[in-house]
């Protein structure tokens, strides 16, 4: 059988190891997955994810996106350099007043998850073209569509990716490639508790006091809620994009959570451009009792919804 390469980057944990788990395990076997990491010392928890997958149908690589040298020498490492489906997954945030960041820790977001991407790309696309063949898949984010409170940077990183990608796609499309941005809301791995615990170790006092209450006490506490209430798993995310890598025509952009869809719309719905920015403002400043509460009441539903699917299962097993 002609199974398909597949190379991922960032498979230390989060939404790179489901994927990297979901895609081995693929019930037609299309797939052999090079799931990569930067550091090797961290492969544990894919190893014992991957189980009897590895070293048949998943190998475990070290690539470091900010290092040229090693995608160069995990690309060559493939067989026949040949490389199907990249899914540039790798990636991190950064939250806070930019008065408050280092140039440096923005510019590790930028190098990261924009010039990461790039360099991949540097080193993937002139086999794909020269083959007519191959697919792109980027996991981008909404902030690649819409920028948040406090997320200056990373929805400038995000933002970055997806002008590169939209701007590449008419190229890809003349050599018969595919590109496609996977757009999650929040998921819940160690991206927020990393994002958080960096917060917390934010010096405020470079920044004004409304500036640092407004980080504290209105971004942090709603942060916490939307992904209490909205949050999906990586596996939720790994299922979404082994559907569009087995898509015959995949869709150049896929959001990911039809819970935030409605906060994504409001970019659509007008080209001024004010709708989103006045609704965020409010849903914060304004209405912050009703945007809470209704948060709460997706929150209690989706854990109904959970609960009573965990009763069915332990009635069917008993
Ligand atoms: N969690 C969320 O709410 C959302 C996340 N995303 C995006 O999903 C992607 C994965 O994030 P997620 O799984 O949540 O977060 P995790 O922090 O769990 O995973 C991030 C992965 O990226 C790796 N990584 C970071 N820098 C590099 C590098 N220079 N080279 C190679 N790997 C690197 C990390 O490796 P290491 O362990 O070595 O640090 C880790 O494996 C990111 O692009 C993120 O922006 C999009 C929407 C929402
Ligand atoms: C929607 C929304 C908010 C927060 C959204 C968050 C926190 C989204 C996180 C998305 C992530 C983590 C994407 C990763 O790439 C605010 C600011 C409370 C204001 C009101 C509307």
């Amino acid at each position: 059988m002609n199974q398909k390469t597949v190379l991922i980057t960032g498979c230390s944990s989060g939404i790179g190891l489901a994927l990297a788990v979901r895609i081995a395990n693929d019930e037609k076997k299309r797939f052999i997955v090079y799931a990569t990491m930067r550091n090797l010392g961290k492969a544990e928890a894919l190893v014992e994810a991957a189980g009897r997958t590895l070293g048949k149908t998943l190998m475990i690589k070290q690539l470091d996106v900010c290092n040229e040298d090693s995608i160069k020498a995990c690309v060559a490492s493939l067989p026949d350099g040949k490389l199907d489906i990249l899914i540039s997954n790798a990636g991190m945030g950064l939250v806070g007043p930019i008065e408050c960041q280092s140039m440096e820790e923005m510019k590790a977001v930028m190098d990261t998850n924009f010039f990461g991407l790039v360099r991949l790309l540097k080193e993937i696309l002139p086999d794909m073209k020269k083959r007519k063949s191959g697919h792109i898949v980027v996991i981008s984010s909404v902030m690649g569509i819409q920028g948040i409170l406090f997320n200056d940077i990373y929805a400038a990183s995000k933002f970055a990716v997806e002008g590169f990608c939209e701007s590449m796609a008419i190229q890809a499309m003349r050599f018969n490639l595919n590109i496609s941005l996977i757009e999650p809301g929040p998921v819940v791995t160690e991206f927020e508790q990393k994002v958080y615990e960096e917060a917390m170790k934010t010096d405020l006092s470079k920044a004004d006091k409304m500036t640092a209450d407004m980080f504290t006490n209105i971004y942090m506490k709603n942060s916490k809620q939307i992904y209490e209430s909205l949050g999906q798993t990586p596996e939720d995310i790994a299922e979404h994009t082994h559907k569009i890598i087995t898509m015959d025509n995949p869709p150049f952009r896929h959001q990911t959570n039809t819970l935030y869809t409605p906060m994504t719309t409001l970019k659509y719905a007008d080209p001024n451009g004010d709708l989103p920015i006045d609704t965020f403002y409010k849903m914060v400043f304004e209405h912050d009792k009703v945007f809470n509460a209704s948060l709460n009441f997706v929150k209690l539903l989706r854990w109904r919804t959970r609960k009573s699917f965990t009763i069915d299962k332990d009635k069917s097993n008993s």
